[in-house]
């Protein structure tokens, strides 16, 4: 399961854990004012309901469904809110909890089974309410109802702003975490996320997965040459060129200084070569412009698939980093795709 998925799910979890604690409290207490009043109907759901908030508080941290599960814990919940308003036993202070169920449905469901869980059970809440008023002051019944409506939209949308801007929120601090600031690139934290799935992905369908280890040439020279600030604008422009030539469905990232790497989901070895033989190629094709006049950079690559290499991604960076600085000692400017390759540069005495 993706990371930002799994943070969501924590916050509901607490949620949903205070909530349960909540109900089992006050299941416990209102299934003995229940009985004190001979409302057995309403003292039976109380404690009926107590015992399964205590069921849940004991299951929900090995649970894996939790929506599932938060869905069958609600209905019930919504529905003796609504049994309890409609009983002629009980006072009007029940609209309270109708009150609640808009925060309660935004922050357990999300944004969309927010709003309609709201809009269903806040209405039938308004309805039975409406039910129970005496038919003959019109009038009042309009204020009375009017305000209740009025108060629970308002809740509504407080509820629908918080969790619109929390949701927001963590999207954007997901999207910092895992993007590198200067070039916008997918970062090393990214990759392993994404490695992991796309890996699932290959296994499941007997598809191949390949891996690029890219390592600018010389770089350190741009930097001297030309300044921090000019090596800043090159590596932006590096990612830029070879963003371009690549699919929407591989992922590039930098991996820090003038490293990157790029996954390509279902590539097989040789064509993964051919793709880190044009990214070398474009990059030639494509200078910087500096001043007017063009920054040559080179690229030194190696390729690592899956199974033939290994099948964690710490197996193929190892074996696509070996092979990148294989290049580099071949002379750089080029891409070394396999082991014999590797080894016969390591084989020239040098
Ligand atoms: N401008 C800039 N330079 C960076 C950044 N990150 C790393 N560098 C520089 O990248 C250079 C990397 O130098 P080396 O590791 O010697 O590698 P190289 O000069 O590319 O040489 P080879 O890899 O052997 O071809 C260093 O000078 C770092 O300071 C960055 O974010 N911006």
């Amino acid at each position: 399961m993706p990371d930002h998925f799994a943070k969501n799910e924590q916050h509901r979890r607490l949620v949903l854990k205070a909530l349960l604690w909540i109900t089992l409290v006050g299941g416990l207490f209102f299934f003995v004012v229940n009985l004190l009043r001979d409302n057995w109907l309403l003292a039976t759901l109380e404690i009926g309901y107590a015992g399964v908030s205590l069921y849940m508080l004991m299951i929900i941290d090995r649970t894996r469904n939790l929506q599932l599960l938060t869905t069958i814990y609600l209905l019930p919940f919504f529905s003796i809110m609504i049994v309890a308003l409609s009983r002629p036993h009980t006072t009007f202070a029940v609209f309270a909890w109708i009150q609640t169920i808009p925060i309660i449905c935004y922050m357990l469901l999300g944004l969309r089974l927010g709003l309609y869980g709201s809009i269903l059970f806040v209405g039938i809440g308004l309805f039975t309410f409406n039910q129970r008023l005496p038919a003959e002051q019109q009038l009042v019944n309009a204020v009375i109802l009017a305000n209740l409506g009025l108060a629970s939209l308002a809740v509504m949308i407080f509820a629908h702003i918080y969790e619109r801007s929390r949701v927001l929120n963590e999207k954007r601090l997901i999207e910092q975490a895992t993007t590198d600031a200067l070039t916008g690139l997918a970062n090393r934290m990214k990759l392993s996320e994404v490695f992991e799935r796309e890996r699932a992905h290959a296994l499941r369908n007997d598809t191949a997965l390949s891996l690029v280890f890219v390592d600018i040439d010389h770089f350190k020279q741009i930097n001297d040459r030309f300044g921090h600030e000019v090596g800043d604008r090159a590596l932006a422009h590096f990612a830029t060129v070879l963003t371009q030539r690549l699919r929407i469905t591989d992922l590039f990232c930098r991996m820090g200084g003038e490293e990157f790497a790029v996954l390509l989901p279902g590539t097989p070895p040789g064509r993964a070569r051919e793709i880190a033989e044009s990214l070398r190629q474009r990059l030639a094709d494509k200078p910087l412009e500096v001043a007017g006049s063009a920054v040559p950079m080179t690229l030194s690559a190696g390729v690592a698939s899956l199974g033939s290499d290994g099948q964690s991604l710490d197996e193929l960076m190892r074996a696509a980093d070996r092979r990148t600085y294989a290049a580099k000692r071949a002379g750089r400017n080029q891409v070394v795709a396999d082991e014999d390759e590797a080894s016969a540069i390591d084989a020239v005495p040098g």
